[in-house]
């Protein structure tokens, strides 16, 4: 079993009603991962230690030592990962710190919260549950310290706290993030260019593949054309790859026909494989024979789909394809 090590420093992500008013850090380690949903369904033994409970803007370079050398002693103890949950105000400074001076093979990741845990919407709790993800995946080794913030992953060397209140204050300026997580998994920025060749066969001129775009009460007229004139239609469905419950017999019947591919019309993203499952989202979609276009965008999509078809490819062949992009 994965072993993950998680070092509470303090900050807000920690923090409960002080009495004098306001919040102030207060609860262990323990307290924070025991209010995190899903950690127990998870193939990882986590072990907890409170080594400091601070507002960060009072953490030191002292403190700094004492948490390397933390992190160290629960490598050598044979962790395989290791979660440091802190405060937001000066959490870029404690990662650099850790990437420059440190360099452990497992993942150090480092999270907190922009809402403490006694607030409406508290993300302490999804937050720390991306970072022990991330810590007990083998991509994120090597990538040096990581800041995972509202489903990201941030390289210590960009990431930067650019809003007061904001959970979507962490961004990495100029570079964006090295990752993200998609239904709590993992998944690694692609490199540049996919693996994947398909070269350009006879019929790649002349194939005709379609571009539908879903919209908000679309009947499917659209979709139903697109499926008789087209030898394959991207479909750029809503958010993570949906449309309304009353087109899907069009869909399934266009699906039928011609290879569809499923793709996002937000622009960015991947479309999501099994988290919705009314009418029209993507379990139902995909149940029905559509091919998941991964992080590609629509318009990318169909030119993979137009060479992809052009070489003869079978569905499963096309799916496979498209994996790439997953
Ligand atoms: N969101 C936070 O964690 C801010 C807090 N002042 C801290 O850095 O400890």
């Amino acid at each position: 079993m994965t072993r993950i090590a998680v070092i509470g420093m303090g900050g807000t992500i920690a923090m409960t009603a002080a009495p004098g008013g306001g919040v102030a850090p207060a609860l262990s380690a323990e307290d924070l991962i025991a209010a995190v949903p899903g950690l127990d369904a998870l193939d990882v033994e986590i072990a907890a230690c409170s080594l400091r409970s601070l507002p960060s803007p009072s953490v030191s370079f002292a403190d700094l030592v004492a948490l390397a050398h933390a992190v160290e002693s629960e490598v050598d103890g044979g962790a395989d990962g290791v979660v440091i949950t802190h405060g937001t105000d000066t959490i870029e400074e404690t990662a650099y710190f850790l990437d420059v001076a440190t360099d452990f093979d497992v993942p150090v990741v480092l999270t907190g919260a922009m809402r403490h845990p006694i607030s409406a919407g508290a993300d302490g709790p999804a937050n720390l549950y991306a970072a022990v993800r991330v810590a007990a995946e083998p991509a994120a080794r090597g990538l040096g310290a990581l800041v995972v913030m509202s489903d990201e992953v941030h390289g210590a060397r960009f990431v930067r706290k650019t809003h007061t209140s904001s959970t979507a204050a962490f961004v990495s300026p100029g570079f964006g993030p090295l990752g993200l997580l998609v239904e709590g998994e993992p998944r690694f920025r692609p490199t540049p260019r996919a693996p994947l060749t398909v070269p350009v066969g006879e019929k790649t001129a002349d194939l005709r593949v379609g571009l539908v775009t879903v919209t908000i009460g679309d009947d499917g007229r659209l979709l139903r054309h697109a499926g008789e004139i087209f030898d394959g239609v991207v479909l750029a469905g809503l958010g993570a790859g949906h449309v309304p419950a009353d087109m899907v017999p069009i869909v399934a019947q266009c699906a039928d026909r011609v290879p569809v591919v499923l793709a996002s019309r937000t622009g960015s993203g991947s479309v999501l494989r099994a988290t919705y499952g009314y009418a029209g989202a993507e379990l139902d979609l995909l149940d029905r024979g559509l091919i998941h276009a991964g992080f590609l965008d629509p318009a990318k999509a169909r030119v993979l789909l137009q060479l992809l078809l052009a070489n003869a490819s079978s569905r499963s062949g096309i799916t496979d394809a498209f994996a790439t992009y997953r």
